[in-house]
């Protein structure tokens, strides 16, 4: 089996490639007309997040079988199309949930003490505590929407701190477990001080974090985005921000990730959050740390070869 890795990867995978009997070559320099040239001669291909797999890609995969997304969103492949061409699609999900969730809790932390705001000022030779009284998660309600890996890797870690988490996930039944209960999500618009989003990008969750959705909250609450920028209207954030409905956010991913290439309004929004102590932004490092750079090639890997087994025995 002959696979393109055209993204950096952790050099764990070569060994494990190998290891396995699979033959690959490694561009991660390689480009979106690279691709487009060279695929046709591969039957697996492994990519992180530099080419969106669209039908112009696909419509040169005569002889691809598997794409492998070295994380967990797969919003960057054309599923349906990979469906109907029968060309299989892993993701490593389980390889970075604990980066996510840890993140998740930093940010949070963050917040809520004043950190990056009281860093900056003691540095300055600023010493105020009364402007840096903090909040504690201890008895706060969290509102989760998607329980999934990450979902599910967060509740963990926030009922460890004394929350009560909720948790909404639409196509999942009996999810609810010891660190989290199941509710529909207007449970969570009652009752959260603190909504988190761990979704995936679908036309579905596409601005899902709207100004009908954050009116619909009963209290102010404090937003986390971990999940995908696209799912929260930055200009309704900025909105809930400035009335108070939301008391803080923390997101490590945006509308228009990369900054460059912000429209004017998506500029404007974006330069009230960062003047704002109300917000934690980090450059989508959620899922990138140094064990999640390797784990998710083991995941990667076993569920390759879980396919190939399923093949060779016709299951
Ligand atoms: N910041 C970062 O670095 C990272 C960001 N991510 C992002 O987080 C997302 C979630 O990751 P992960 O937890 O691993 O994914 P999972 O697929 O494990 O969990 C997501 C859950 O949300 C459910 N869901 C889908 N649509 C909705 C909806 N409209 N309302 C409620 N629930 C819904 C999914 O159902 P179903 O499975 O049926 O779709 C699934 O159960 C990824 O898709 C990715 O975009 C992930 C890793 C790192
Ligand atoms: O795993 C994901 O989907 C991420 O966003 C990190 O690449």
């Amino acid at each position: 089996m002959k696979i393109l890795i055209a993204d950096s990867m952790h050099p764990s995978i070569f060994g494990m490639f190998t290891d396995a009997g699979w033959s690959y070559d490694y561009f991660p320099s390689y480009r979106r007309e690279d691709i487009l040239r060279e695929l046709r001669n591969y039957e697996g291909l492994v990519i992180r997040s530099k080419t969106a797999v669209d039908a112009e890609i696909l419509s040169e995969a005569s002889m691809l079988r598997f794409i492998a997304r070295a994380g967990a969103g797969l919003d960057l492949i054309d599923l349906e199309m990979t469906k109907k061409m029968g060309i299989e699609v892993f993701h490593a999900g389980e390889g970075n949930r604990d980066a996510v969730a840890e993140q998740a809790l930093g940010m949070l932390l963050a917040l809520f003490n004043n950190i990056v705001k009281a860093d900056g000022e003691v540095r300055q030779g600023i010493w105020d505590r009364e402007g840096n009284r903090g909040v504690e998660l201890m008895g706060k309600t969290v509102g989760l929407i998607g329980y999934g890996n990450n979902g599910g890797a967060t509740a963990r870690r926030m009922s460890g701190f004394g929350c009560r988490v909720l948790a909404y996930d639409k196509y999942r039944d009996h999810y609810g477990d010891e660190f989290a209960e199941e509710v529909p999500l207007k449970e969570i618009t009652a009752q959260a001080d603190i909504l988190s989003l761990h979704i995936p990008l679908t036309a579905e969750t596409r601005n899902l974090v709207n100004e009908a959705f954050i009116e619909s909250f009963e209290k102010p609450f404090y937003l986390l985005n971990l999940s995908r920028g696209e799912t929260v209207s930055l200009a309704s954030l900025v909105k809930g921000l400035e009335s108070g409905k939301i008391k803080g956010a923390c997101l490590d991913v945006l509308e228009n990730e990369k900054l460059g290439k912000l429209s004017f309004a998506q500029q404007e929004a974006f330069d009230y959050l960062r003047a704002s102590n109300k917000v934690v932004l980090t450059p989508h490092i959620g899922g990138w740390t140094h064990e999640s750079y390797v784990r998710i090639n083991e995941v990667l890997v076993a569920q390759i070869k879980g396919w190939l087994t399923r093949l060779e025995y016709g299951v």
